[in-house]
């Protein structure tokens, strides 16, 4: 079962990831993964997350070279004999973010619809998402606006087409309030889990 969390900046995933690494309830053969990956294809998307005039089109398409990777290494083989992989980001951030990087040129009529279409084809889908949800002025002031993604302006739009993600698949979502305490996020978060092992 392929399990991601997703959610703006600041929202809470990475906690999430990490308790959910420790909790006995999960498989112990589970894999904990993330994107950007740790590879040299992450290595190049951080430095055009790091580069404030990086190209929107180059960027979607380092960000698609680091997925592609990571289902080929890492996603698909712990998927293999019914495994759980958990994995901090996957598809929809390049679906929300970089729908919204891209608006911001006029080349593409719907730009989250393009980034979808660019994956189709090979990527697989997640069986469940849960999405922390939080407001794009709290989500800005935790993550501590240190890249340039990080603004309420810009992450409120990364929040609409989460909207429209979620709209569209609501089967595969679980909405989590972000703004709970990180006690209450996690259980919700285990528990929506947990029952769907
Ligand atoms: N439920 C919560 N309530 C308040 N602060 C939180 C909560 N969850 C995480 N934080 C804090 O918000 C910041 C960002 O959390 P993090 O897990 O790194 O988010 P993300 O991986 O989504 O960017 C950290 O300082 C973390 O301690
Ligand atoms: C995976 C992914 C991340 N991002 C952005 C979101 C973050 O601002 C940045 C780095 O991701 P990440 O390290 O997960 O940031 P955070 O822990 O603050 O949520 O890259 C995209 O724009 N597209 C993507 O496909």
């Amino acid at each position: 079962m392929l399990v991601t969390l997703e959610g703006l900046d600041g929202s809470g995933k990475t906690t999430v990831w990490e308790r959910l690494r420790a909790d006995d309830a999960l498989p112990t053969d589970a894999t904990f993964t993330r994107e950007p990956t740790d590879s040299w294809y992450g290595e190049a998307v951080q430095r055009s997350i790091d580069d404030a005039d990086a190209d929107s089109v180059a960027e979607l398409f380092l960000y698609t070279a680091d997925h592609a990777a990571h289902l080929a290494e890492t996603v698909r083989p712990g998927l293999d004999d019914g495994g759980l992989v958990v994995s901090d980001r996957y598809s929809d951030s390049r679906y929300a973010y970089q729908g919204a990087t891209l608006a911001e040129t006029d080349w593409f009529a719907d730009p989250l619809d393009y980034v979808r279409e660019v994956h189709a084809p090979w990527t697989r889908p997640p069986d469940l998402t849960l999405f922390l949800d939080l407001d794009p002025e709290t989500a800005a002031r935790r993550s501590g606006a240190t890249n340039k993604f990080e603004t309420a302006d810009y992450l409120a739009d990364v929040r609409e087409n989460y909207d429209r993600l979620r709209a569209a698949d609501p089967e595969r979502f679980v909405t989590v309030d972000a703004t709970a305490d990180p006690d209450a996020v996690y259980e919700r978060v285990r528990s929506a889990i947990v029952e769907r092992l």
